[in-house]
């Protein structure tokens, strides 16, 4: 009898992976790019207690093949210098990779929660108490924050890329929009105009591309008159980015990543960097406290003129998260908070006030913990086991949706350790 796991899944080390060796019980969900499976090592594991997403790409599916695996690679990179770093506890780290020609395999821990969206259609009003919003918002701050001192833009905050551990902390998923800006993409940038957004047209801000490079050079001012290469660098390949949507809230994915989380000046094509992530901060706390986006027009084309000249909507008394949201969707994204200070800046917005940052994780009661259920309550695996390379062969039908995660929510949450 195959016994249920402990609470916490144990700190676990793949070394090598072989899809020969590995069985799989369901799969968890499926992007654009590759089908993520609930995993187990057959030979290092053969009781099966000890679970890990496994994320497949099909090279022959893919129809960019050159882009999506270029994309896939980084992925793998991201996430193997993440366990290089000793793993922030909310950013996932590679345990393990495989490739031969047909396919691209990585294992990543496994966070039996769902993602957000998901989490946010299961509340009562489909909204988060403000105590939720910050304690998710805190635990994202913290892992963006990780990601921006390796030099990594992350680019694709949205609830549908934050996952629920088990232990109800959450951690960041999806890392191939995410970009590194490099030393020396900087010094290039270095060399370009750094004058300050004023409010001006459209077209003439797109004249005055700029980056936050003090983490790596004191910003100099220069008078070198050519502006910078414009950077497209949120478009991605042609591969359509749609997700599979499990819950209502569906939404598409765009050239520029999510449409409702494109930053202004990603629409209007100008270079952006790290403050992308905290306009997206934005977008997701106002999406967490009301259950919309603030900027989401019938199609596309009045979704990107909102984004451009719509200020946000607010429902009642202005408050601190208001104030923070407020400050993080500021267009200019020189003016925004965070541009200047980075991370530290919005720790410190009085939304905040209170919140115990090195001790994030030590708070016993995040907001829900998830139930495993792919063990009954004898401590069975209550699925059947699926074989990866056979699901690929019969992907000509359409794959099943893997059903919402249970969880045990709390009613109340005391955030005084918080
Ligand atoms: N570690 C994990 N634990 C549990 N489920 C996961 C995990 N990683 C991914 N998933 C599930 O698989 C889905 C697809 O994963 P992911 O977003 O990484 O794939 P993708 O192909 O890169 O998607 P996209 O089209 O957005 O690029 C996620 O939305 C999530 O539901």
């Amino acid at each position: 009898m195959e016994k249920r796991p402990p609470q916490e899944q144990r700190q676990q080390v793949l070394t090598d992976i072989d899809l020969d060796n590995l069985r799989a019980t369901k799969v968890l969900g499926k992007g654009a790019m590759g089908t993520v499976f609930l995993a187990y090592d057959q030979t290092r594991d053969p009781a099966s207690r000890t679970p890990f997403a496994l994320k497949v790409v099909e090279k022959s599916s893919l129809n960019n093949k050159f882009e999506a695996e270029r994309r896939a690679r980084w992925e793998i990179q991201v996430l193997a210098k993440l366990a290089a770093c000793n793993a922030n506890p909310f950013l996932p780290h590679l345990l393990s990779s495989f490739e031969n020609s047909d396919f691209l395999a990585w294992a990543v821990p496994f966070c039996p929660g769902g993602d957000l969206n998901v989490l946010r259609h299961r509340q009562t009003d489909r909204v988060f108490s403000p105590a939720v919003v910050r304690f998710y918002l805190a635990e994202i701050v913290c892992a963006l924050e990780h990601l921006h001192d390796m030099g990594i833009v992350y680019r694709d905050l949205k609830p549908e890329n934050i996952l629920v551990q088990q232990s109800g902390h959450v951690t960041l998923t999806d890392f191939d929009l995410s970009r590194s800006l490099t030393k020396p993409r900087i010094e290039t940038l270095l060399s370009s105009n750094h004058r300050r957004y004023e409010h001006q047209p459209v077209n003439a801000q797109r004249k005055h591309n700029r980056r936050n490079m003090s983490r790596w050079f004191p910003v100099v001012p220069n008078n070198d008159k050519k502006g910078l290469k414009k950077t497209n660098s949120a478009r991605v390949s042609p591969v359509g980015r749609r997700k599979q949507s499990f819950v209502e809230g569906e939404r598409s994915n765009s050239f520029v990543g999510t449409e409702e989380y494109v930053s202004p000046e990603v629409v209007r094509g100008d270079g952006h960097e790290f403050a992308v992530d905290w306009w997206a901060l934005g977008i997701l706390s106002y999406e967490m406290l009301y259950g919309t986006t603030p900027f989401k027009g019938k199609n596309r084309k009045e979704t990107f003129r909102n984004v451009l000249m719509k200020q946000p909507g607010f429902v009642g008394k202005r408050n601190d998260l208001t104030d923070l949201i407020e400050r993080l969707l500021e267009k200019d994204p020189t003016r925004r908070l965070g541009y200047q200070g980075g991370a530290g800046e919005i720790k410190e917005h009085v939304f905040f006030k209170g919140v115990q940052w090195e001790l994030l994780t030590e708070v016993s009661r995040p907001p829900c913990i998830p139930l495993r259920d792919e063990f009954d309550t004898t401590g069975n695996v209550t699925t059947g086991w699926l074989d990866i390379k056979e699901y690929f062969q019969n992907l000509r039908a359409p794959p099943s949706i893997p059903p919402s995660p249970s969880y045990e929510c709390q009613k109340k949450m005391s955030f005084t350790e918080f």
